[in-house]
């Protein structure tokens, strides 16, 4: 079965031994402030030890591979990319495009699927060595506290876990960033801007141990970490570095000081604006500071502690509202997602990137080429389409109807039992209410060819206009029911707070985040693990 990366687990979990200890500590202790963070956090050399794990855990999965899957993905998808744009053909004429492909890559994402998990017996998880540890702790250790049992447990499970784990070479720390213009001494290590191919390299660094850290607060086990999520991690993070650089540095200066005052708050509040969280976002962080500190005096751990949770609680209150904390197609039925959003923002990379998602996550896929407005766009998704190895519905005819080939593709996904039909549509129209009308009429076209459907509605933003890219975003969210936002182009911006924007002013979950032009570059949008690369040290 192939690993539902729409469903791939990415909340932050208690079911750590850390989180564990964390929220027992809590329990008899006192209430979850950010001041107790620091006598909460996982060890440091346990999370380094889960981080060995993972690595050895991966190594071991590409040493058993045949093949290196992602460099003979790569390199058949550029194969095919490099090949003759198919001609126009009739909707009965398309049919599956290079099979072949599908065959190699289907053997070759096998290692790396979730089933595979079971042959890797090197290693035992941390959540499995605290099981094992833990009648033994409970037999041997019931007459001490919770606090010398907790470091007992610890101390068991770290032996367990160094034993198993590989010796790796330290993590190397990434190059330093000499253009890093920060007002404080400690200079961070930076990833630079060079978009170095890691995807098929396994490398036991910084950007690794972070990764890794990332995801053993989220529950996860060091045998089912993937090379996929970490590299994906890896460039999150990368992605990242020049809003952080801008934002946490400085951050880390002021509230190094001591206690916030009012000046302080000031400050921050100029950093959030420049780094395009905007005038409301902004205004709610700097009032949920405020109250903190009106209450207490935060040292500068606990108030980046703080911050991330009032950062990840306003990413997540849309997501609560629509109900759906998974966005995910659901399975042997019809799920159609309209994309909508201007021309450049990135819808068309988007669609390719979500049909490779999606067909690699087990689902039938379909591309419905809708924007027909623009004679390019047509071509364009077929290209992605070609190299997701995803068929395109599309009309040969110029300036046809949208709302037809919308018919079209949903009668092709009916005869196909596709369950996930990607729509891509026009962006651009002469003017607002052509694109209002045009967007209205697709969707009862949908409503009424495909009524039991599951329709979802993205708009695509481009995350390096900031504030102007929520204006045009207005059109959109009157004319096209939307049901979340896909960021796109949060690699390499410094408006990376834009996304608290978007949650903020216009209300919408973000649901996937694009960062970079690969088509691996797009995942399941995730605020515990946005909040982290954005925050992170
Ligand atoms: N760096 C980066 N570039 C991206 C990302 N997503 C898309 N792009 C680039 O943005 C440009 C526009 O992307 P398209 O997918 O063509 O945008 P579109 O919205 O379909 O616009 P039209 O093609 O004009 O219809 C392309 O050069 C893409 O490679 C991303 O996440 N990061």
């Amino acid at each position: 079965m192939a690993f539902n990366w729409f469903r791939r687990q990415h909340n932050e979990s208690s079911n750590t031994p850390a989180e564990v200890e964390k929220t027992e500590q809590s329990q008899d202790q006192a209430p979850s402030t950010p001041d107790a963070a620091p006598t909460t956090t996982p060890d440091a050399s346990d999370l380094l030890a889960f981080a060995k794990a993972a690595y050895k855990n991966i190594q071991q999965k590409q040493q058993d591979a045949p093949i290196e899957t992602e460099a003979v993905t790569e390199a058949v998808t550029e194969a095919v990319t490099e090949a003759p744009v198919v001609e126009e053909q009739k909707i009965e004429e398309v049919t599956s495009l290079a099979p072949e492909v599908e065959s190699v890559e289907e053997s070759v994402e096998e290692p790396v699927d979730e089933n595979t998990v079971d042959t890797v017996d090197s290693t035992e998880s941390v959540a499995e060595v605290s099981d094992e540890v833990a009648p033994t702790a409970s037999t041997n250790l019931s007459n001490l506290s919770f606090i010398e049992r907790a470091a007992a447990e610890r101390e068991a499970r770290q032996q367990r876990l160094m034993q198993s784990a590989i010796d790796v070479p330290a993590p190397q720390a990434e190059k330093i960033d000499v253009n890093v213009v920060s007002d404080t001494s400690d200079i961070e290590t930076e990833e630079t801007e060079e978009t170095s191919d890691f995807d098929s390299d396994l490398e036991f660094d910084d950007g690794f141990v972070w990764s890794a850290e990332v995801l053993a607060a989220q529950g996860r086990r060091p045998e089912d970490i993937s090379i996929e999520e970490i590299n994906w991690l890896k460039k999150l993070r990368r992605g990242l570095s020049k809003t952080r650089r801008n934002i946490v540095n400085q951050l880390k200066a002021i509230v190094g000081k001591g206690p916030l005052n009012s000046a302080a708050v000031t400050e921050i509040e100029a950093l959030l604006l420049q780094a395009d969280v905007g005038v409301e976002a902004t205004d709610y962080i700097i009032e949920a500071l405020q109250t903190k500190l009106r209450s207490e005096a935060l040292p500068a751990d606990a108030a980046i502690a703080y911050l991330k949770t009032i950062l990840k609680d306003m990413l997540e209150a849309p997501i609560q509202k629509s109900q759906k904390n998974v966005f995910a197609p659901e399975k042997d039925t019809l799920n159609i997602w309209l994309m909508t959003g201007v021309n450049g923002a990135g819808k068309t990379t988007t669609i390719g990137k979500l049909a490779h998602l999606s067909q690699k996550s087990g689902y039938r896929t379909l591309i419905g080429a809708a924007d027909t407005f623009r004679a390019a766009a047509v071509e364009q998704v077929k290209v992605w389409g070609t190299r997701s190895n995803v068929e395109v519905i599309s009309n040969p005819g110029k300036n046809t109807d949208p709302a037809a080939v919308v018919f079209d593709a949903i009668t092709a996904a009916n005869a196909r039992n596709t369950e996930l039909l990607l729509v891509d549509t026009a962006g651009r129209l002469q003017n607002k209410k052509n694109l209002m009308d045009e967007l209205s009429k697709v969707r009862r076209i949908i409503d009424k060819k495909a009524p039991t459907a599951k329709v979802e509605s993205l708009l695509v933003l481009d995350a390096t206009l900031g504030q102007n890219g929520l204006r045009q975003a207005e059109v959109f969210s009157q004319a096209a029911q939307l049901s979340g936002v896909v960021l796109t182009k949060l690699d390499g911006t410094a408006k990376g707070g834009v996304a608290l924007a978007v949650v903020k002013q216009l209300g919408l979950p973000i649901r996937f985040i694009g960062a970079g032009e690969g088509i691996e570059d797009l995942r399941p949008f995730s605020s515990y693990e946005f909040v982290e690369a954005l925050l992170s040290n």
